[in-house]
């Protein structure tokens, strides 16, 4: 059987050529094209052989789309036009504009791809760059079906809810397709059973109990009704939490088909230092961090400005298992900065490592950062990537 070829449109650090390559699809990516040389920096270090473009995706010509011959586009938009954070430019933001080309040439190509394969944030379902997406591959004879998911469904214990579409020109529809319906489970998968047994130990026990949406996971979604208030009756315990995120987090800790945290983490050593919390964020940020510890099965979704902003870019690790937050937190504001300090560095709160995020994100071990990446670029780096398992599961479905 003929190599599939495969065209990599915004690779960054090439999350979707590792999982190409986890879907033991018969397959070579023929170009991987982005206009990052930070990110285009690590993509070498880790596909040497692959021809990359460093270049904008609107600068390619007809022509040259044309040349390349490719049977699958598998690609990863940028998704600021699209965050429910951001301001939701949508079409009319200037970071779209290449993806509208892509649609614009797709029609246009003189041979199409038998397979397409985009990802991107949740909230681009409800976008006018989905209709066109939808538009342009209906009219070129595409079936598609669209997903929302997160690693969590994998069994990993990380909250990364994207959106994803897969796409295939062929007259029939997939198997498994829904029309008009997103799914929020790969088609091999049951939905879960809500978990009924919460209680936190002096909480409230009797009221039903459904897990609450993935998407308040993410960071920045603050209260159920995102509000980011909390309403009378949800007065905070400690630590700015209320009864129902505790409930949610215990609940997500008693899932036993979730993986625990330390599955993921690397040995601890002198080297883990640089990754403690400074002093200055422990004071500032102390109440609104989400904190884990290594037998946790949860964390939320990393972000680019992870380790560098601490607000809800992601997870921090409590190193102290033994230390109980509500013994910090209690009444922690009556007392003096130096004794807050004291109270709060009892927890041993660090930073995942970049190398944990990219286990967690499923990148081989045998994947790495150049030395001259710093710290910072790492994290970026990671945050906009993705999460292989995921893509490479949805790999096999489209050409299964
Ligand atoms: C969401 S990230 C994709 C990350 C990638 N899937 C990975 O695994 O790292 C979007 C990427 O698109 C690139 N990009 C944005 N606009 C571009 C354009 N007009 N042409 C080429 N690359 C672009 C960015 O540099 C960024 O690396």
């Amino acid at each position: 059987m003929a190599l599939v070829r495969v065209l990599e449109l915004y690779s960054g650090i090439g999350g979707m050529h590792q999982a190409l390559a986890e879907s033991c699809l018969p397959a070579e990516v023929i170009a991987a094209v982005d206009v990052n040389t930070v990110a285009n920096e690590v993509y070498k270090h880790n596909f040497p052989s692959t021809q990359l473009w460093t270049k904008t995706i609107e600068g390619i010509t007809l022509a040259e789309f044309n040349r390349l011959s490719f049977d699958m586009i598998l690609m990863s938009p940028p998704c600021q036009p699209f965050t429910r954070i951001g301001l939701q430019g949508d079409l009319s933001d200037p970071r779209t504009k290449s993806f509208l080309y892509i649609l614009d040439i797709l029609p246009r190509l003189q041979r199409l791809p038998k397979y397409i394969l985009v990802e991107n944030v949740k909230g681009f379902e409800a976008s006018s760059a989905r209709d066109q997406l939808i538009e342009t591959l209906e009219k070129c004879g595409f079936k598609y079906q669209e997903f929302l998911l997160s690693p969590t469904c994998l069994g990993i214990p990380n909250s990364r809810l994207r959106y994803f579409l897969i796409a295939k020109l062929q007259s029939e529809l997939f198997s498994f397709q829904a029309p008009g319906q997103i799914l929020e489970n790969f088609p091999d998968q049951k939905p879960k059973v809500p978990v009924k047994h919460t209680v936190i130990a002096g909480l409230e026990k009797k009221r039903s109990f459904t897990p609450t949406k993935e998407e308040n996971l993410e960071p920045n979604s603050g209260s159920d009704d995102g509000s980011g208030q909390c309403s009378q009756k949800e007065a905070f315990l400690f630590k700015l939490e209320t009864v129902k995120e505790m409930e949610r987090k215990w609940n997500q800790d008693s899932d036993f088909s979730i993986q625990m945290l330390k599955d993921f983490l690397e040995e601890d050593g002198e080297e883990m230092s640089q990754y403690f919390l400074p002093s200055k964020a422990l004071l500032r940020y102390a109440f609104l961090l989400d904190i884990v510890t290594p037998t946790c099965r949860r964390s939320t979704c990393f972000t680019k400005g992870y380790g560098h902003y601490v607000e809800g870019t992601g997870s921090v690790l409590q190193m102290a298992e033994d230390v109980q937050l509500e013994s910090v937190f209690k009444s922690i504001e009556m007392l003096s900065e130096e004794e807050k300090l004291m109270k709060l560095s009892t927890l041993k709160l660090r930073y995942f490592t970049p190398r944990e995020i990219a286990n967690l994100h499923g990148f081989s071990p045998e994947f790495g950062f150049p030395d001259k990446i710093t710290m910072k670029q790492r994290y970026r780096l990671l945050g906009n990537s993705l999460n292989v398992h995921v893509v490479a599961k949805l790999i096999s479905f489209l050409t299964g």
